[in-house]
């Protein structure tokens, strides 16, 4: 991304024009879908029940990324903790935590013990539960999908079907923990799969979308967990779908109030974070065209825009879909944090109180 916006982002050892799939998930980020306009219509979202915050769960920020299948238990119970914090209606006040996970768990010697008369007594969760969560994959089906090239198409292929099978697999099973997480804060959350749910792409653009069974699970009081997921395309047979695509999809038919991208690093750097140089880029403005500027820091002498390293097994285009698919939701309105799971910042992020200095990671916001 060039300092004063256009040529957006430069990934390392690229040239400045972006890849070509890369460009295809950019034109995706442009247009808004005929099938948004039908759920839309089905269901006035907001009429109700207006959602505060989309957040995303990183899957850099909620597992071990080297490491195949394995979550990061502390910064997932922390990115819980926080979530519960930021829903509950009195901060800071000792409340009731209604734990929902009744299932057994491994080594667990008895069933788990449930106080139904306790519960049936309360009011209320005491916590206003219109969130949604998105998380990605992390160490969790990009191995499957890159290995297969699940993400190419190509379904007559054995492996493409195998590694689809398995890509799901593995993610179905993080979203199962992810879930199981939640409840055990207390948030009555129900996971969700995209391929399940019916949503489908055209050349790796979103095609079709159903989101009534997410607008109806919110209105009951539901906090909907959704993740990047493989599904169908209706030219390549099948693609993957990243968490950053959903999470600009949901904010376009539910306008949140805003959107949070926790991860595993402060926020967007001008260049990958492992460089000792690198700087934290505090603010960037979306315009009406879509052009986008770092605000601050101001970047003296800088001509080389934002330079992004993307793992190789990342199916999904790693930091650079999430600045793309950022930068259209700020065109939307919807103000966009990015920051460090398992810090006050993220607390402050999930509370949508980030107008302080102090406060660590990148916001960005429409021109307007
Ligand atoms: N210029 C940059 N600024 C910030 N992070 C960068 C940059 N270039 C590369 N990165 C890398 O991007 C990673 C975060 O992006 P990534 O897509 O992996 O996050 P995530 O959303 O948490 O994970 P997932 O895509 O698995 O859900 C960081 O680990 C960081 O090292
Ligand atoms: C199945 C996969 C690999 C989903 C990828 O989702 P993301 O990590 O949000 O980009």
């Amino acid at each position: 991304m060039g300092p004063t916006g256009q040529s957006p982002l430069n990934r390392t050892g690229f040239p400045s024009r972006l890849p070509p799939e890369t460009a295809a998930r950019g034109e995706e980020a442009e247009a808004p879908m005929a099938a948004a306009a039908v759920a839309q219509e089905q269901t006035n979202p907001t009429a109700s029940r207006p959602v505060r915050c989309i957040v995303k769960l990183g899957g850099a920020a909620i597992t071990n990324k080297g490491e195949l299948e394995s979550i990061d238990v502390e910064s997932l119970r922390s990115a819980c903790a926080q979530l519960r914090q930021a829903m509950s209606h009195n901060a800071g006040a000792a409340e009731k935590v209604v734990g929902m996970d009744w299932s057994r768990r491994p080594g667990d010697p008895t069933d788990p013990v449930v106080d139904a008369e306790g519960l049936s007594e309360m009011e209320s969760l005491g916590i206003d539960t219109n969130f949604v969560v998105v998380h990605g994959a992390g160490s969790f089906g990009h191995f499957q999908a890159s290995r297969s090239g699940v993400h190419k198409g190509g379904l007559h292929s054995t492996l493409v079907k195998a590694g689809f099978v398995a890509t799901r697999i593995s993610v179905t099973s993080l979203n199962q923990e992810i879930v199981r997480a939640l409840a055990r804060e207390g948030i009555p959350s129900v996971g969700m799969s995209p391929f399940a749910c019916g949503w489908s792409t055209k050349q790796r653009k979103l095609a079709s979308v159903d989101a009534s069974q997410i607008i109806q699970s919110l209105h009951v009081g539901f906090v909907p967990v959704l993740h990047g997921d493989a599904i169908l395309d209706e030219l390549l047979d099948c693609t993957i779908l990243s968490g950053d695509v959903i999470i600009r999809h949901l904010a376009q038919i539910l306008t949140p109030k805003y959107v949070v991208f926790l991860t595993d690093v402060h926020g967007v750097y001008d260049r990958p974070p492992t460089d000792p140089n690198a700087v934290l880029l505090r603010e960037i403005e979306v315009d009406d065209s879509g052009s986008w500027s770092i605000v601050k820091p101001a970047l003296e002498g800088n001509t080389k825009g934002v330079e992004i390293s993307v793992a190789s097994h990342d199916t999904t285009g790693g930091m650079e879909t999430k600045i793309l698919e950022a930068a259209a939701i700020a065109r939307l309105g919807v103000d966009v944090y990015i920051t460090k799971v398992g810090t006050e910042h993220s607390l402050r992020a999930l509370k949508g109180d980030t107008s302080s200095e102090d406060w660590l990671g990148t916001v960005i916001r429409s021109s307007k």
